[in-house]
């Protein structure tokens, strides 16, 4: 099992990485002196692969299991939703030390830490992701929300889990499409902070697709470093965390567009990317060379590059407008200035915006 520290003064926790390590999970939560029930967040179709296997392991950590199921896809992470939670722990006799844990993907994992950040002031979160992008991206780093009708994660905090456990194991049974939604943010790493891991990426993109134990294991933990290293260095994005955003100011706009129900977040993130590389072609901050790359292999891994044609370049403005890094009504972006390195750029103009998305459809 690899351990990958966050280190955030008494909100540090550890991600663990392995196979076959859900059933580490009952032994783990035993050294942290949390209450003897919690409340597993989880869907169907997850809870009934994994559920048991948990179960059975907080039980012999001695934790009880209150089950929480809610629906799978975006739409169900929502207050009401967290209404319905927060009434079953309550019944329960939930208390303060009682842990909510998260089993499943990014929704699961951002709704159940919402809950875990405001159910009496806050309890213990356990995040155990089971998809590749909760793996490398949503579980690591403390945001977690609530959508609002109007806007994607406008409903949130910031509240850091107390562990991490990623099994390897559960990757081998997720669709095609969970796998390149992931590949997404893995992509967006390289992009942001590490030039090598980007030229390894592309060496090894094959592996990564035919899920390959070894290349993943590498993709997830060398994910999770960075990530660690952003949040370590700025918990609440006062500046710095917005590196992670490269490619969610276009992707977030048209995931509210299609009402989260056409493009996975990894294909609107891998849009939003690619949007990004051209804007910043545009503006002479990227190598024609090192767009070309990011491109390329936004599209090697099966990600669309292009935006769909059902909105104008005006329709997608108006929503990137209400990303919540726009200050006063400045558009803030996140452009590649190298393939390994991004610049957060604080007030780009409208007409910059319009005229690279009318290429990128
Ligand atoms: O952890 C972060 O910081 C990120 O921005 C990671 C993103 O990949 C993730 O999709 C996040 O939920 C987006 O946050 P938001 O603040 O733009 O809603
Ligand atoms: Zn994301």
């Amino acid at each position: 099992m690899i351990t990958v520290p966050v280190n955030l003064d008494k909100r540090s926790y550890s991600i663990y990485i392995g196979s076959g390590i859900l059933n580490c999970l009952g032994d783990l939560i035993k050294g942290l002196n949390f209450g003897k029930k919690a409340l597993l967040v989880s869907n169907p179709a997850v809870y009934q692969r994994y559920g048991e296997i948990v179960e059975k392991s907080l039980a012999g950590g001695g934790v009880e299991v209150i089950a929480g199921e809610i629906g799978d896809g975006e739409e169900y992470k929502t207050l009401d939703v967290a209404a319905g939670l927060y009434d079953l722990a309550f019944s329960c006799g939930l208390d303060r030390r009682c842990p909510v844990i998260a089993l499943g993907g990014g929704v699961v994992g951002d709704l159940a830490g919402f809950i875990a950040a405001t159910y009496m002031r806050g309890v213990p979160f356990i995040q155990v992701p089971t998809t590749l992008l909760a793996q490398v991206d949503s579980s690591v780093g403390g945001k977690v929300a609530v959508n609002h009708p109007r806007g994607k994660n406008i409903i949130g905090a910031f509240y850091q889990p107390a562990l991490v456990l990623a099994d390897l194991e559960t990757l081998k049974t997720l669709p095609a499409a969970e796998i390149k939604s992931g590949l997404a943010e893995i992509i967006k790493y390289g992009v942001i902070s590490d030039g090598g891991f980007f030229a390894w990426l592309e060496e090894n993109l094959g592996q990564l697709l035919g899920l390959r134990a070894a290349a993943m294991e590498h993709a997830v933990e060398t994910s999770c470093r960075i990530k660690a290293e952003v949040v370590e260095a700025d918990e609440t994005e006062q500046g710095l965390r917005a590196v992670l955003n490269l490619g969610h100011t276009v992707g977030h706009a048209v995931e509210a567009l299609t009402g989260y129900k056409v493009f996975s977040h990894g294909e609107a993130v891998g849009m939003g990317m690619a949007v990004a590389a051209r804007m910043a072609l545009r503006m002479g901050m990227l190598p024609e060379k090192e767009a070309g790359r990011i491109i390329s292999l936004i599209e090697r891994a099966g990600l669309p590059a292009a935006l769909p044609a059902d909105f104008t370049p005006d329709e997608i403005l108006e929503v990137m407008r209400r990303d919540k890094k726009s200050l006063e009504g400045r558009l803030t972006m996140v452009l590649p200035a190298a393939v390994g390195q991004v610049r957060i750029i604080a007030d780009v103009t409208g007409e910059t915006v319009k005229k690279t998305l009318e290429t990128s459809i």
